[in-house]
């Protein structure tokens, strides 16, 4: 007996550590061989952890963003910010070329900045490419197997179920519960004003991230969104517990068991409060907004014939409902901070587009025509989001064997395109690439660059972000009644540093000096 439970045992430590050999190094070495057959280069791996040794490295060697004073603007913004945060993808760039391979612990990657291969990728809509499936287990807590980091049949149910209820048309019906809740938040900032004798020094970050995660807890959960409100706060607390464990390396996580329990913990309250929502929802169901659409599409879920869809209905309520607050929360919270820094920074833009919108809105409240008329804050919002776009890559796994340009990618590797990276690049921007100019975009996103595909703040392709009308609608609402009600510049305190937080951020937050306008 006990040399039959041995010998079990054994097999089974066997196949054990076949598996992992496998996973940890043949595998890892035999995409490799492939890329390299192609004439691919990249850095040498090590077997754990492939490249990470060398990207802390060199992150560690470079200096961080300068020190600025304000005296040093706009100047200190035009610094590449890029190279600092990613300076590993600067100079692999330099030594191996436009396409090149790298690793992270045993995951495989291509990064891509070569246009040509870009713009073949923006265009494929087949499920041949998806998600990296590292997604959905690193971030399952926060994403689960949602819209954002699903791919095949299930996401494209999902797409098809959310995407109708951010149609620009729809958007439109939202633009006076935007106007509401930012008109709150600048009653609040006036006050502060008129309580500091005129000139008030405010952090903005922290009261755009509440005003984001307003907007769309009411757009999302309707006349609940109270309710809401609280699911947001907790997936905030989730996501930050979440970001600590990224170690400034894009797709490697480490947590501490610590956190792990506390995230664990939160994970089981957020769901259990969503599906309290979905629950009274099921009872009384006259309202037409997303959380309806989605629990529509969970019971179309439930009744489709093709199996590999069916998911449970609570999963599919519970993790898109997390999706998109995280896809739509802090983009755009973060993205207004960048517009508000860079007009502080550029106090001639700041006037251009306040004259605009008194000019369009008067003394009345802006409303979908009039948005659709400010096309000097377009310009603004686009010329953020090309020097700070909140999503620094679009990635991709190669879900069958893939050929782009004369490469055959294979299936497992994940395909990376640097967002920072090519929106900055002077071959396809212009000598002034690192400058802040908005009217590079005066004629659009084809006037502003050589190769229209590489200005890609929303991501491409079939899974471009659903919520860019939402995000570009909300973003002229914040702005414009921003502009009406105030001046600002930047305060002394301000310390400009992008820093890569699951999405990227300014670091020490953005203070501004506001006064009445
Ligand atoms: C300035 C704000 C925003 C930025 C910069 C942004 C950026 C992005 C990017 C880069 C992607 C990935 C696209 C790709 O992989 O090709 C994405 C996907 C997505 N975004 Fe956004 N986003 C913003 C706001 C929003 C908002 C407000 C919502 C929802 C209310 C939203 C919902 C989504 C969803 C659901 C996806 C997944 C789409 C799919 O995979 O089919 N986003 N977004």
């Amino acid at each position: 007996m006990a040399e039959i439970v041995v010998s079990v045992v054994l097999g089974w430590l066997i196949v054990f550590l076949a598996h992992l050999c496998n996973l940890l190094i043949l595998k890892p070495r035999l995409l490799r061989a492939k890329l390299q057959r192609q004439g691919i280069k990249g850095p040498s791996p090590s077997v754990l952890f492939g490249n990470i040794a060398e990207m802390k490295r060199l992150q560690g060697r470079v200096h961080p963003t300068p020190t600025t004073s304000t005296n040093d603007f706009p100047e200190a913004i035009a610094h590449d910010w890029p190279s600092t945060l990613f300076p590993y993808l600067e100079q692999w760039k330099n030594e191996y070329g436009s396409i090149f391979s790298y690793s992270t612990g045993n995951i495989q990657r291509l990064n891509i900045t070569d246009t040509e291969m870009v713009k073949e990728i923006s265009l494929n809509t087949s499920l041949t490419l998806g998600k990296p499936a590292y997604l959905s287990k690193d971030f399952r807590p926060l994403l689960g197997r949602g819209i954002l980091s699903s791919s095949g049949p299930i996401w494209a149910h999902q797409r098809k179920t959310i995407a109708p209820e951010l149609y620009m048309e729809k958007v439109k019906g939202m633009v006076n519960l935007m106007v509401d809740t930012t008109t709150s938040m600048l009653r609040t900032w006036g006050r502060r004003i008129e309580n500091e004798g005129g000139i008030a020094e405010i952090t903005i970050d922290e009261d755009l991230r509440s005003l984001s995660a307003d907007i769309i807890s009411r757009a999302c959960f309707g006349s609940d969104y109270s309710q809401g409100e609280e699911i947001f706060e907790k997936l905030e607390t989730l996501q930050r517990f979440m970001s600590k464990g990224t170690v400034g390396v894009p797709g490697f996580r480490f947590l501490p068991t610590k956190n792990n329990r506390a995230i664990w913990k939160i994970e089981e309250e957020i769901n259990s409060m969503i599906l309290k929502v979905v629950k009274q929802r099921m009872e009384a169901s006259d309202e037409k907004d997303l959380l309806q659409m989605i629990l529509e599409g969970a019971r179309s879920c439930k009744e489709d014939d093709e199996p590999s869809i069916k998911i449970a209905r609570d999963r599919f309520m519970v993790d898109n409902c997390k999706n998109i607050y995280f896809a739509g929360q802090e983009t755009t919270a973060i993205t207004a901070s960048w517009s508000l820094m860079l007009l502080a920074a550029h106090p001639d833009w700041q006037a251009r587009a306040r004259a605009e919108v008194l000019e369009i809105c008067g003394d009345r409240l802006p409303d979908a025509d009039m948005l659709r008329d400010m096309k000097t804050l377009n310009m603004v919002i686009h010329e953020t989001l090309r020097l700070f776009p909140p999503a620094a890559f679009v990635t991709r796994e190669a879900l069958e064997d893939v050929k782009f340009k004369d490469i055959t990618i294979p299936k497992g590797i994940i395909i990376q395109i640097p967002i920072p990276v090519l929106q900055r690049q002077r071959e396809l921007w212009g000598t002034d690439a690192h400058k802040f100019n908005p009217e590079r975009f005066a004629r659009g996103v084809l006037g502003a660059c050589k190769t229209p595909q590489a200005y890609m703040p929303f991501g491409v392709g079939s899974r471009v972000c659903v919520g860019q009308h939402l995000a570009m609608t909300e973003l002229k609402v914040i702005l414009s009644l921003i502009l009406s009600k105030f001046c600002f510049s930047l305060s002394p305190a301000y310390h400009h540093s992008p820093a890569f937080r699951l999405v990227i951020a300014p670091e020490h937050g953005v203070i501004l000096r506001l006064w009445a306008a």
